[in-house]
């Protein structure tokens, strides 16, 4: 189980102090997806920053397991069971598909496994795991050997930052089977974040992210009729709010 408590984090933005995550405080349960939505600009992948290590807040704690992480950087954090798929993955210019995928798991793979997670996004392995991973990658396929990394380890956690973005419709069906599949095995906890209905409808739980607040949060059924209308959402969270 992942648990964050009051997270806070202020940047400064032209000499002046900006909020980027205002008391945030969620439990994302063992098996459990959990889906972030809102607004561009709302806070979703710096929270995901903050809960993989990558950026720091300044107050608040995080729990994986009952284990005290906030203090952990991004290895230690990785080495205790979080996976993390970045929104624009990082190209690593003499580095080859397969030799990453084998980083990402942790131990070197067979051919059959690197060929099994590469055709789990998509993508052909005869092709690609000799490439390497550099400018001559499109976006699509960057993103979906991002995705491929995340899924070469059994973790406690995944985090997927918009895996939809800049994918294919095939691939994009490919990789909804893949999280159908984590989710029914309930061993890996989901953190996607994303815009996607088809996404935000497999959600257990849902959190609507805006202006660095959390808006709304809680089980499907009651957050998604907020979601047909943010404008409704806002004005509901901001009265009764629906955390349930
Ligand atoms: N270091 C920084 N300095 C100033 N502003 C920042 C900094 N990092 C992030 N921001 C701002 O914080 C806000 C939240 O950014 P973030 O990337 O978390 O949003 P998001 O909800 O993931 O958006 P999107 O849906 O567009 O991906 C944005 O307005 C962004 O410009």
């Amino acid at each position: 189980m992942l648990k964050a408590e009051n997270l806070i984090l202020h940047v400064e933005d032209n000499g002046a102090k900006k909020c980027l995550l205002d008391h945030i405080s969620f439990q994302v349960d063992d098996g459990e997806m959990l889906v972030i939505t809102g607004p561009n600009g709302g806070g979703k992948s710096t929270l995901a920053k903050v809960l993989i290590g990558i950026e720091k807040a300044e107050s608040g704690k995080i729990f994986l397991n009952g284990e005290d992480i906030t203090d952990f950087d991004i290895n230690h954090r990785a080495n205790a069971g979080i996976g993390y798929a970045f929104q624009q993955p990082p190209r690593f210019k003499g580095m080859t598909v397969q030799r990453l995928l084998a980083l990402a798991a942790g131990r070197e793979l067979e051919d059959q496994e690197c060929c099994r997670l590469l055709s789990d996004v998509g993508l052909c392995a005869e092709e690609y795991l000799g490439r390497q991973i550099d400018g001559t990658l499109s976006g699509g396929e960057m993103k979906r050997i991002e995705i491929a990394t995340v899924l070469a380890k059994e973790h406690t956690l995944c985090i997927f930052d918009e895996p939809e973005a800049g994918i294919d419709l095939w691939s994009f069906s490919m990789l909804i089977r893949k999280f159908e599949e984590i989710h029914k095995e309930k061993k890996q906890s989901l953190i996607v974040i994303s815009h996607q209905e088809k996404i935000i409808s497999m959600a257990d739980r849902i959190m609507v992210i805006d202006d660095g607040k959390i808006k709304a949060e809680g089980r499907k059924e009651d957050v998604l009729p907020c979601l047909e209308g943010l404008d409704k959402c806002h004005a509901c969270a901001g009265n009764a709010g629906v955390r349930a």
